[in-house]
């Protein structure tokens, strides 16, 4: 393995993927790995090794998915950054890998991967999730996340308000100036959430940004960050007082400080809303706990790869 070809650099993978393509093999995934078949995704719960020194982790997030003939893993470094860092929080790699044979088709930035999968994922809950008529988007948090969430969203739904919150100043003037459309500022969470139809947070916090006594009655809660079972976004009266899907339940019940330190309870993961077993529960609060799946990886590995291939006729 030495192709220059099948190195896909963080450029390339921006090309090729797009919101609009990654949605429907999303949603598929999301339904297959739900249906808990081994023959359609095999996808354990993500090996999460402590960087302690660095104040990180890396992920190992392997996938197999026999029928679909695709083999992956990403690893994903996190770290905390301070405000105004240029480092990346999150740095990641996807292989791609042959199932027959074992060898690797392609070795791809996974950045680009990680914050569009995951802003397409969080849209996606919120087409099942949020209530009918929804005018106000929110965001907690003004980095990469919040950036591939506010391009996800307004791509996807037509919302008359978009307010967005940071824990500081220059965060927020930043994010106001990176993205193209209307947007407030806001000075403080409660006043960015108060009367907001669906509510993103997307911030490095380890203590709870959201407070369930701002939260509309009926809103959806779409809660990306906390991915670490002692970390929290949410407080337990929102996590009490939701109906709470979450990406994996094993995921959730592992590594969601929101989840495991309220004692709420997963009802649903989003699989199950999409394969109808399960109620979306659009006329009460829900929030979506987000903690990011290898399936979501490989989908969208493979999207890039045959992009890639019907562009150069490779194959
Ligand atoms: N669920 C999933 O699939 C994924 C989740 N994540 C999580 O999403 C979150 C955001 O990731 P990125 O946007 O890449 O990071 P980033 O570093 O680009 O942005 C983090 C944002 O959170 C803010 N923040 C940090 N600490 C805070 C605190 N104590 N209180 C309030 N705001 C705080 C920062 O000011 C910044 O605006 C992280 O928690 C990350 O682990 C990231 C990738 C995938
Ligand atoms: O799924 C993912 O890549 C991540 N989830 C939390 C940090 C990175």
């Amino acid at each position: 393995f030495n192709e220059q070809n099948f190195i896909f650099q963080q450029s390339k993978t921006k090309d090729l993927l797009s919101p609009a393509d990654l949605i429907p093999r999303l949603e598929d995934a999301l339904g297959k790995f739900s249906r808990r078949d081994a023959a359609e995704v095999l996808q354990p719960v993500r090996t999460a090794v402590p960087l302690q020194k660095h104040g990180g982790f890396m992920g190992l997030m392997p996938t197999y998915m026999e029928k679909d003939g695709v083999l992956s893993t990403k690893f994903v470094c996190f770290y905390k950054r301070e405000e105004g860092s240029t480092l990346p929080a999150v740095q990641a790699t996807v292989v791609l890998l042959d199932p027959e044979y074992g060898n690797v088709k392609a070795v791809m930035d996974g950045e680009v991967i990680t914050a569009m999968r995951t802003a397409a994922v969080s849209a996606i809950s919120a087409k099942l999730l949020m209530p009918p008529q929804a005018e106000v988007l929110a965001i907690l948090g003004t980095g990469k996340q919040a950036l591939s969430h506010c391009r996800v969203f307004t791509e996807m739904f037509s919302f008359k308000e978009l307010r967005v919150w940071s824990r500081t100043k220059e965060g927020a003037a930043r994010f106001i100036r990176s993205i193209d459309g209307p947007v407030q500022g806001c000075s403080t969470a409660e006043e960015a959430v108060r009367g907001a139809d669906v509510i993103v947070t997307v911030t490095g916090s380890t203590q709870p940004v959201l407070f369930g006594q701002w939260v509309k009655a009926g809103a959806h809660v779409a809660a990306v960050g906390a991915c670490r079972p002692d970390w929290r976004e949410l407080d337990d009266v929102l996590m009490k007082e939701a109906v709470v899907y979450a990406d994996s339940r094993e995921g959730a019940m592992l590594e969601s400080g929101d989840v495991i330190l309220s004692g709420a309870e997963v009802f649903a993961e989003l699989g199950d809303v999409i394969n109808g077993t399960k109620a979306a529960h659009r006329e009460k609060t829900t929030v979506f706990k987000s903690l990011g799946m290898g399936v979501e990886d490989a989908v969208s590995a493979q999207l890039v790869f045959d992009r890639w291939k019907a562009q150069a006729g490779k194959f």
